[in-house]
């Protein structure tokens, strides 16, 4: 693609190299690592190391321009171009969606602390389920028929990004649900991006660490609504949080189409939930029709969650008695609260990707019903993160479950022993035991009839994260070895 078919016009050219016309840009990238000729090397101020200080080397690889912050003045030769943009990840992600210029008609983007996921997989479900051809993109990956990634980040930076959006147009699909993360959006990760239908799941304590404080964080939510979500699209909004009047306020002085979902009030609405021992039953409410659905997936979060799948579904377009039949055939969502083991004594071991408070308190509190004995919580904390989060998720698991024990997440580069003090300086009568299949072996041969065991914190993974090294661990994978060792012993 030719430059000047790709720059726009949030950027400025401050040296032409050998003419914007004529330089063909061969791919983009942020690191200079993986700079290859005729390239276009993004050079971005990050949270560890300036890009600037890679430009050099972007060069030497056979880079054709440069992009940078405006004021900066690399060095380069002559027949490289030099752009400048005030916003250069901006500008990078704009450019990015010129050069890979596919994108599905139908995107639908989901932010909010909790739910991301599992909103993003119920939504590609139903549309799968009315026979179109749809994606999922986040934590857990990219997902669609006949395209999988594995774990990336939730929101992937634009470039890949958009190179993923074009080869999902390449494998005809047209139907994207994606996480947009506080980070992705706050690092313009999404912009460029053609969102049809948004949604605002909910928000509590996360990624502090990162945003400083939670009018920070919130902010960094609003874009979607406030930057991205474009005039007609689709504003889904959970009423029953404290933010909703917010959210709704950008929406209507943007011009989006407003769907509120809740458990108390929306146009999406749970009137009634039964748990079951395989689901949960479900009565709702939707635009002022009465239905009744089994879903078979457990917690009270994921019938919220499945509400916000709902109003996406429904803002692109599908009718919304039709979008309600599918919910019988909906299945569960790796790592969320997803029933994993069951103990010889009949007692039930789950997985949960709680690594917030907010998660500890929603797993905690669905599962409590589903106990007739004693309600048990393996967890610990991940390192290089909001710290906060400890004290907060110790006092909770003491006060909810019956048993608590803080074990290892993934330390990454702090001592991981002091991250479980910091857990534990809050949860009296917790163990600690650090390695953490011993401390799930250890829950779960404790565990009698009628208790459930909540291993909270990693949920999908199948990595752990220590130092700089990267383990195989897979909490599923350990509690099933267990549980047939259990058997084994047990016959
Ligand atoms: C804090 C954070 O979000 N960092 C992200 C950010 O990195 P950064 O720009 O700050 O990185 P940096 O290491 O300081 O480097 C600055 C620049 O120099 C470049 N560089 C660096 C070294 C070199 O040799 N050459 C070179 O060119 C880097 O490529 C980068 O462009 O931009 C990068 C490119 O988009 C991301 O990969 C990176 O995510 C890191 C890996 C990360 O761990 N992010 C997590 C916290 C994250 O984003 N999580 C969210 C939320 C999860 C949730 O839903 O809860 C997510 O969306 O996954
Ligand atoms: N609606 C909800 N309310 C409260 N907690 C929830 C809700 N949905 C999910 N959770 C909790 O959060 C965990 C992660 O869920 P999910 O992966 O769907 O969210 P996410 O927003 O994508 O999380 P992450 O930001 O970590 O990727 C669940 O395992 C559960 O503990
Ligand atoms: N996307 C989240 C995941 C946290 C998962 C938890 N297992 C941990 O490592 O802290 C983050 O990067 O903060
Ligand atoms: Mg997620």
């Amino acid at each position: 693609m030719r430059l000047s078919d790709i720059i726009g016009d949030c950027v400025r050219v401050a040296q032409a190299g050998s003419g914007i016309d004529k330089i063909v840009v061969a791919g983009l990238t942020a690191d200079s690592r993986a700079v290859g000729p005729g390239f276009l090397f993004a050079a971005l101020a990050g949270a560890k190391v300036d890009g600037l200080a890679f430009v050099a080397q972007a060069v030497g690889a056979g880079a054709a321009v440069i992009l940078v912050a405006a004021g900066q003045k690399p060095v380069v030769p002559p027949h490289v171009a030099v752009l400048e943009a005030v916003q250069p990840r901006l500008a990078l992600a704009r450019i990015a969606a010129r050069f890979h210029a596919r994108q599905p008609n139908i995107i639908a983007a989901v932010t909010g602390t909790s739910g991301k996921t599992s909103t993003a997989v119920f939504t590609r479900q139903i549309w799968s389920q009315l026979g179109h051809r749809a994606a999922s993109l986040g934590t857990i990956g990219l997902v669609g028929p006949g395209i999988e990634y594995g774990e990336s980040l939730t929101t992937p930076d634009p470039v890949k990004l958009h190179q993923l959006l074009a080869e999902l147009v390449d494998h005809d699909i047209h139907h994207l649900a994606m996480e947009a993360s506080s980070h992705g959006l706050d690092q313009f990760r999404l912009d460029g991006v053609q969102v049809s239908a948004a949604a605002f799941t909910n928000l509590s304590r996360d990624h502090l660490d990162y945003h400083g404080d939670m009018a920070s964080y919130l902010k960094a939510k609003l874009r979607l609504f406030e930057e991205l979500l474009p005039a007609g699209g689709a504003a889904v909004v959970n009423a029953d949080m404290a933010e909703a009047a917010r959210v709704i306020e950008i929406a209507r002085a943007r011009h989006h189409r407003l769907i509120t979902f809740g458990r108390r009030r929306g146009d999406i609405r749970l009137v009634k939930q039964v748990p079951l021992a395989t689901g949960q039953q479900l009565q709702l409410e939707v635009f002022g029709q009465r239905c009744d659905a089994t879903f078979s997936v457990a917690g009270l979060f994921q019938a919220e969650n499945l509400l916000a799948a709902l109003g996406l579904v429904i803002g692109a377009g599908e009718k919304p008695e039709m979008a309600v039949a599918m919910i019988d055939r909906l299945t569960g969502v790796h790592g969320r609260i997803e029933r994993v083991a069951t103990t010889p004594s009949g007692a039930a071991v789950y997985v949960d990707y709680a690594h917030k408070p907010a998660g500890l308190e929603a797993v905690l509190g669905t599962l409590r019903p589903h106990t007739t004995g004693r309600l048990v919580v393996v967890f610990g904390c991940g390192g290089d993160r909001d710290r906060g989060k400890r004290p907060e998720m110790g006092a909770l698991a003491v006060r909810l479950a019956d048993r608590v024990i803080v074990t290892d997440d993934n330390p990454r580069s702090e001592d991981p022993a002091a991250i479980r003090a910091e857990i534990l300086a809050a949860a009296p009568g917790a163990v600690e035991i650090g390695d953490r299949a011993q401390a799930i072996r250890a829950a779960m041969h404790e565990l009698k009839s009628g208790d459930v065991l909540v291993i909270a914190g990693k949920g999908h993974e199948t990595y752990q994260l220590v130092g700089d090294q990267k383990f195989d661990f897979d909490d599923s994978e350990v509690a099933r070895n267990c549980a047939a060792e259990l058997a084994r012993g047990a016959a």
